[in-house]
């Protein structure tokens, strides 16, 4: 644990460790406080240095520990950074890789701090469902003033080194050697007087309108992390620091914390933190996984299709620093693409800039555009993104097939088109991947991998390590129709679109799940993603019958409920945003705030009325229970079906890719929370009021799990021997 020697300048040096990322378990704090005790009583030694084993100095508390009965935890953190600034002799942080959490807190503890300049610092606490309980939300402002204490707090942003010079969270930057410059100052500093360099001690510097700056941030947290609590304690916590002397506001700092605590959404932040990082760890029915399978190295790229999927891939890809060579089909789409390609080059350019990537335009992967596929010859991967439409991608991917190397990767961007069926065509089936990227793909982290029957588990494990490279959160699932993501997502977009032609209003409905803390309701959504390739998909997957009967009484399509409404908003070309008039109106093509629109209003009374439908008003508590609980019933049957590995692919591919609040986990953590019983008794009264619904009707899966009771969901697993990944 923390290791303790000697420099022969009087400075001794702590080394915290703990693999992989020095996180504070009990026992490193108790380490740690022997440590500091020693170097403090030892009066050879007269200033200390605190640095991490294998370049990271610390990531915070050990989230594995959060839910250990509090007795058994070991001293507290804040004792310790007490401890550290009442000390006489000084401190030095020397911060290497990340000081996050209770990592950056212990360094406010110490007198001065050193970074090295790719290390990043943050209190990410928020993200987790809690907030910084080791003085942070204490100490910071003193340091840095309230509005950037706020702003760092309530998002959990992480500051790289130039940027946390420039808010004077650390004193200076270094190049290399962080411990040796710690030690360096630290010897400096020996014998100066330390009060200014107690945090503690400092009054907090307040603007005049300090009031309206806590208020302000309130309705900024209040809209972007709706229905979560943690953001607003967090708020509070520097409140307190503004109002109160330092000892009184650690006091409703650790109130707060308990609170919280208290609360679900600890467990399921942490809970979503975990999964995140379980999703890499894939493993086939073969027994091949991420352990055993190396991914090939990925030296250059080749998108085809420079649309808005195609663009954000070029840009993803460039990021990462891979080459990549962009290919459109004519002149024209060419230019469009090229034109599209480098003014969002241009604005991550300027974005890394502001960052403090001083070289930033060296930092990205060159791009190279063209019209010849001869150029893919030696790439080794390339990456499909046309529209969907199978028979154009088994065209291009047969002609790839004839151009490119024998060892290049084929994957094709798509939301759910049958990767099997692309592989047929080609000379290499084991080679090809589904890579289903989200929009705008240089921003959105999810990326579903796609498994068709014969893919290889070598073009996983490469798939699996680009999206890492990307920075993406990769999720491994089946080659099911529309995959799992989408899969889930249209009968609860369908549910949605019932309930408005039961005569509810489409904004009650999205207010509703937003209050409930989903990113966007589900008629915003539509409108984002576009009505008509909704429609496409609806038509494409027998949701649906092609041909429109606009007041015509044909709601069933082989005997299942469908709507007609996508399909006669898209005669009457209202696509969504791109159109300027889908479910809301906007101020323009391509506009985003959605506004009522009394046409529509009009429009569906009239439907109402035409096609006489019954009239169902239900109430909020409904509203989540009729749209959400189809998205966790076909989570069921995706994991009965084998198409994801668990209940964390599902929740990691909602809350990455299609903004489910985290702070309820995810879907399936969510259905755990609610009591399987309790979801399967709802579905089963919907399901047979509605049995022209199947997306209502219960899975076995869950019916299964409910007998059991309401088992956790790590135990799920374990207590259904019959449920098999088939990936
Ligand atoms: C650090 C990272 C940036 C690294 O990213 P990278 O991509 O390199 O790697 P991975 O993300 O894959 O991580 C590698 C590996 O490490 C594990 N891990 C990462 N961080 C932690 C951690 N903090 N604890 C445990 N494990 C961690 C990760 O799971 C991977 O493991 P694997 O097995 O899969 O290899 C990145 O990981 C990152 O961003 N990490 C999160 C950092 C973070 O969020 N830190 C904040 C932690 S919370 C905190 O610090 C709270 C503090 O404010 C202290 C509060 C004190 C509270 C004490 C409670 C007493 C209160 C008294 C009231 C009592 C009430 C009661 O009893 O109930």
């Amino acid at each position: 644990m923390a290791t303790f020697r000697h420099i022969c300048d009087s400075v001794a040096v702590i080394t915290l460790s703990n693999p992989p990322v020095n996180a504070l378990s009990s026992a490193l704090i108790q380490a740690l406080q022997k440590a500091l005790g020693e170097a403090i009583r030892d009066s050879a030694v007269e200033a200390i240095v605190i640095c991490g084993d294998k370049g990271k100095f610390c990531a915070g508390a050990d989230i594995r520990e959060f839910n250990k009965p509090s007795q058994k935890r070991g001293p507290h953190l804040l004792l310790l950074t007490d401890l550290i600034e009442s000390n006489k002799k000084p401190v030095v942080a020397a911060i290497e890789g990340v000081a996050l959490g209770g990592g950056l807190e212990l360094a406010l503890g110490c007198h001065y701090r050193v970074a090295h300049v790719q290390a990043r610092v943050g209190l990410p606490e928020v993200l987790l469902g809690i907030l910084p309980a080791a003085s942070g939300t204490q100490r910071l402002p003193r340091l840095i003033g309230i509005a950037a204490a706020l702003t760092l707090i309530t998002t959990g942003k992480y500051v790289p080194a130039r940027e946390a010079l420039k808010l004077g969270i650390v004193d200076k930057v270094v190049g290399e050697n962080t411990v040796d410059e710690a030690i360096r100052l630290a010897k400096k500093v020996i014998g100066q007087p330390l009060g200014s360099r107690q945090l503690s001690t400092l009054p907090v510097q307040c603007p005049p309108n300090v009031e309206a700056l806590l208020a302000e941030a309130m309705v900024k947290v209040k809209k972007q992390f709706r229905g979560a609590q943690s953001p607003q304690a967090c708020i509070e916590a520097v409140r307190a620091a503004v109002h109160l002397p330092y000892t009184e506001g650690i006091k409703k700092e650790q109130e707060l914390y308990q609170f919280l605590n208290a609360t679900h959404e600890p467990r399921a932040q942490q809970y979503a933190f975990f999964a995140e990082r379980e999703v890499a760890k894939w493993t086939l029915p073969s027994g091949a996984s991420w352990k055993t399978v190396s991914p090939q190295p990925i030296h250059t790229a080749a998108v085809i299709g420079l649309g808005t999927m195609g663009s954000g891939i070029v840009i993803s890809l460039a990021k990462a620093q891979i080459p990549v060579i962009a290919l459109e089909k004519d002149k024209k789409q060419l230019n469009i693409g090229s034109k599209a390609v480098i003014s969002l080059l241009d604005r991550e350019t300027l974005k890394m800039k502001q960052l403090g990537h001083t070289e930033a335009t060296n930092s990205l992967g060159p791009v190279r555009f063209t019209l010849d596929y001869g150029e893919l010859r030696d790439v080794d991967i390339v990456i499909e993104a046309v529209f969907e439409n199978m028979i154009l991608k088994k065209e291009i991917f047969r002609h790839l097939s004839g151009i490119c190397k024998p060892e290049a990767f084929l994957c094709t961007n798509t939301s759910g088109l049958d990767i099997d069926e692309i592989a047929s065509v080609t000379d290499r089936p084991q080679m090809i991947v589904g890579t289903h990227f989200y929009a705008p793909a240089h921003i959105m982290k999810l990326l579903e991998v796609v498994h068709g029957r014969y893919t290889s588990s070598i073009s996983i494990s490469t798939a699996m390590q680009l999206a890492k490279n990307l920075g993406k959160i990769g999720v491994l699932v089946g080659n099911c129709p529309l995959f799992v993501g989408n899969r889930l997502m249209v009968l609860y977009l369908q549910q949605a679109i019932f309930l408005v032609e039961e005569g509810n209003k489409l904004e009650e409905i999205d207010q509703t799940l937003e209050n409930f803390g989903l990113a966007m309701g589900p008629f915003q959504m539509m409108d984002l993603a576009g009505l008509d390739t909704l429609w496409g998909c609806h038509v494409e997957h027998g949701l649906a019958r092609p041909e429109q009967s606009s007041g015509i009484s044909t709601h069933h399509h082989s005997s299942k409920r469908y709507s007609q409404l996508l399909g006669i908003l898209c005669e009457k070309s209202r696509f969504g945003q791109k159109s300027g008039q889908g479910w809301y109106k906007y101020e323009k093509p391509g506009g985003r705030k959605a506004m009522s629109d009394p046409w529509l209003h009009n429009f569906l009374s009239e439907y109402h009325g035409v096609n006489n439908f019954k009239t169902q008003k239900i109430t909020q508590e409904k509203i989540i229970e009729w749209c959400l609980y189809v998205i966790i019933n076909e989570g069921f049957k995706v994991l009965e079906d084998g198409m994801a590995s668990g209940p964390e692919d599902i929740d990691v591919i909602y809350n990455s890719g299609y903004g489910w609040p985290k702070h309820t986990g995810g879907p399936m953590y969510y259905a755990s929370l609610v009591g399987l019983p309790v979801v399967l008794t709802k579905l089963e009264k919907y399901y047979e009021a509605n049995p022209d619904i199947p997306g209502l009707k219960p899975s076995s899966l869950l019916k299964n799990l409910a007998a059991l009771g309401n088992p956790p969901l790590k135990e799920w697993r374990a207590l259904l021997g019959s449920w098999s990944s088939k990936l």
